[in-house]
């Protein structure tokens, strides 16, 4: 069975009208939706226009061929096979209709349940799920019939219970990880209902692939009852698309026209389904990278103090970083924080855990994470105002101009793609290459960081490379879009020491060919002598201290600064011969 795969979760507030203005630029998806349209006004309309009653027959006119009187002619009981077609419509439809609002009512349900609450509820629904997944579908179909008699639509609701594990698995999985967001912890602290909680907070993220895997239930409900009513199993009073195939099969050499109509009915719905949907799963996963951080800035913007000099590319002037706090306050973590990044400068940031580093960063890149907030000051990169910018403006810098290193390259690779997809594709998009040369550039750029059978790379997925080629796939993919300044949050601390040493190496052998602008966020002093040309020193949020690297290193001011520069002195002294008290071996 297709189904969505969570793991290419979509963004959870895409706006739909935004959506939409993206579907229609799709062919396939524009196809597939003009299609859907006229099924679903046929569906609607079809008891309304059909010239005859679906159901007379007429001895008479035993299979005749298409008339005036028959656009399409009759079938082997001499009934109207257009009027049929277009009753069937209706019925087919609002059966598999049957089946799906069945299956998301005990999926969707089940799954939030399940997700939200774990416990009890997690033990009975995944146990009540195992059970209907081991069940053989058409066996207890089958059985259903036998039970209530040949009815589309009792058949059709138990069809339902059988697909609610589909959606049951995919709300379940969305649930249990949006669960554990610090935002959903920051609602239930702020006292929020459950009911408002999964409402406000859950409902948004799961809903989109909800309606992904709709489309997808719905076209499988069709086939399936369209299988069965073609077995013969139907109710013979009631006209479906499967019951005229059924009719149809039975005269196909007499006439065989009459098993195209439904049989072309059943392909192009499902079709028609499944084109969409994969179409909204195409967009929605386009969009998903921004889906986790929303960007929210709060459009009290101080002026800068100084325009930036023409080779300076970043100046960030007196930012403040702030976090809502339950009871509606305002927590301050980083205060007025000020620095110039010049064109081709390594400028390091180094503070203590928590000294507010990682929120200067991503301020610049307009990613602070959810509740976070620029209260003021001003963030210019090339002349570009970032502090209140739309996220329009920071689609256009982020990625092209400014790309960004993390601290953990495993966990930043999406597990379910190839490296060479997640590499080809921002490249694809931002420079609006072929899909041949984005894949040219990306082999060169992987032997480029030291990767020794780059084919071979591209076609593995992430748990097949270690640690380190993953860190420098990600350097790859943030030199590959020719940015200009590029934001690397401690991006060896995740790595073994000797590798450390050698994507260091990397970064400044990039840094000089390409003469890149680097931010780099560290707390390691031996990191920042290795590769920075000037420094900022964090405390609790603030520039304690600010120069020329060799400067620093030789005359710090600050006595903060004097204390990471001792801690690694220390660390770096030799430690003595081990006093011995027995004369040696
Ligand atoms: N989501 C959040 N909500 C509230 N406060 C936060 C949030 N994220 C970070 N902070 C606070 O912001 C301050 C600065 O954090 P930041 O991540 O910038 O530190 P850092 O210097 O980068 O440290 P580290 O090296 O540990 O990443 C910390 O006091 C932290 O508690």
């Amino acid at each position: 069975m297709s189904e969505f795969t969570p793991a290419a979760t979509v963004a959870p507030d895409a706006p739909s009208d935004h959506l939409f203005r993206k579907l229609l630029r799709n062919p396939l998806a524009v196809v597939s939706m003009a299609y859907l349209l006229i099924l679903t006004l046929v569906a609607i309309l079809g008891s309304f226009i059909a010239p005859h009653d679906p159901n007379l027959s007429s001895i008479k006119e035993i299979l005749n061929q298409p008339s005036a009187e028959h656009l399409l002619g009759t079938d082997s009981a001499g009934r109207d096979v257009i009027s049929r077609l277009l009753v069937a419509t209706q019925v087919s439809i609002a059966a598999a209709l049957v089946a799906l609002v069945v299956s998301l009512i005990i999926g969707v349900v089940g799954g939030l349940l399940a997700g939200y609450y774990g416990g009890f509820f997690d033990n009975i629904s995944s146990w009540g799920t195992a059970i209907i997944m081991a069940l053989p579908a058409v066996i207890v179909l089958l059985a259903a019939r036998a039970v209530f008699g040949p009815s589309v639509w009792m058949s059709m609701a138990v069809f339902g219970v059988l697909l609610s594990p589909a959606f049951f698995r995919l709300v379940y999985t969305l649930v249990r990880g949006v669960r554990g967001e610090l935002y959903v912890d920051a609602a239930r602290v702020s006292g929020l209902s459950d009911s408002r909680i999964i409402g406000r907070h859950i409902l948004t993220v799961v809903r989109a692939p909800i309606i992904i895997q709709s489309a997808i239930v719905l076209g499988i409900a069709i086939a399936i009852q369209s299988g069965l009513e073609f077995l013969g199993l139907g109710d013979l009073m009631v006209p479906t698309w499967g019951a005229m195939l059924n009719d149809g099969f039975g005269n196909i050499y007499r006439q065989p026209t009459l098993v195209i109509w439904p049989a072309l009915a059943v392909a192009f719905t499902c079709m028609a389904l499944v084109l969409l949907a994969n179409s909204i799963r195409d967009i929605l996963e386009g969009s998903a990278p921004t889906q986790r951080r929303t960007v929210k800035v709060v459009p009290e913007v101080e002026t800068a103090e100084s325009a930036p000099a023409s080779d300076i590319l970043l100046s960030v002037r007196n930012v403040r970083v702030g976090y809502n706090q339950p009871g509606g306050s305002i927590k301050e973590v980083v205060h007025g924080v000020s620095l110039d990044l010049r064109k081709g400068e390594v400028h390091g940031l180094i503070g203590e855990s928590g000294s507010g580093k990682t929120q200067t960063a991503f301020s610049v890149m307009g990613l602070l994470p959810q509740g976070g907030n620029v209260l003021g000051g001003s963030i210019l990169f090339d002349g570009i105002q970032l502090v209140g910018a739309s996220e329009d403006v920071f689609r256009k810098v982020r990625g092209r101009r400014i790309a960004y290193i993390p601290q953990e390259p495993m966990s930043n690779l999406d597990p379910s793609f190839t490296i060479g997809s997640q590499l080809i594709e921002p490249m694809r998009d931002v420079l609006g290459i072929s899909k041949k040369d984005a894949q040219e550039r990306v082999i060169a750029l992987l032997r480029r960081v030291g990767i020794p059978d780059p084919a071979r790379t591209m076609a593995s997925y992430p748990h097949e490379i270690s640690g380190g080629m993953a860190q420098r796939v990600l350097i790859a993919g943030a030199v590959s879009c020719d940015a200009e300044l590029i934001i690397a949050d401690e991006p060896t601390t995740a790595l073994d020491v000797t590798v450390q040493a050698e994507v260091l190496d990397l970064l400044r052998d990039l840094q000089q060919e390409r003469q890149l602008s680097i931010l780099l966020v560290t707390h390691n002093f031996g990191v920042v002598a290795d590769l920075c040309d000037r420094v900022s020193v964090m405390q609790m949020g603030k520039i304690v201290e600010s120069g020329d690297v060799v400067d620093i290193f030789t005359k710090p001011t600050n006595a903060y600064t004097k204390s990471l520069l001792d801690a690694i002195l220390d660390e770096s002294t030799p430690r003595g011969a081990l006093a011995t008290t027995g004369g040696a071996a």
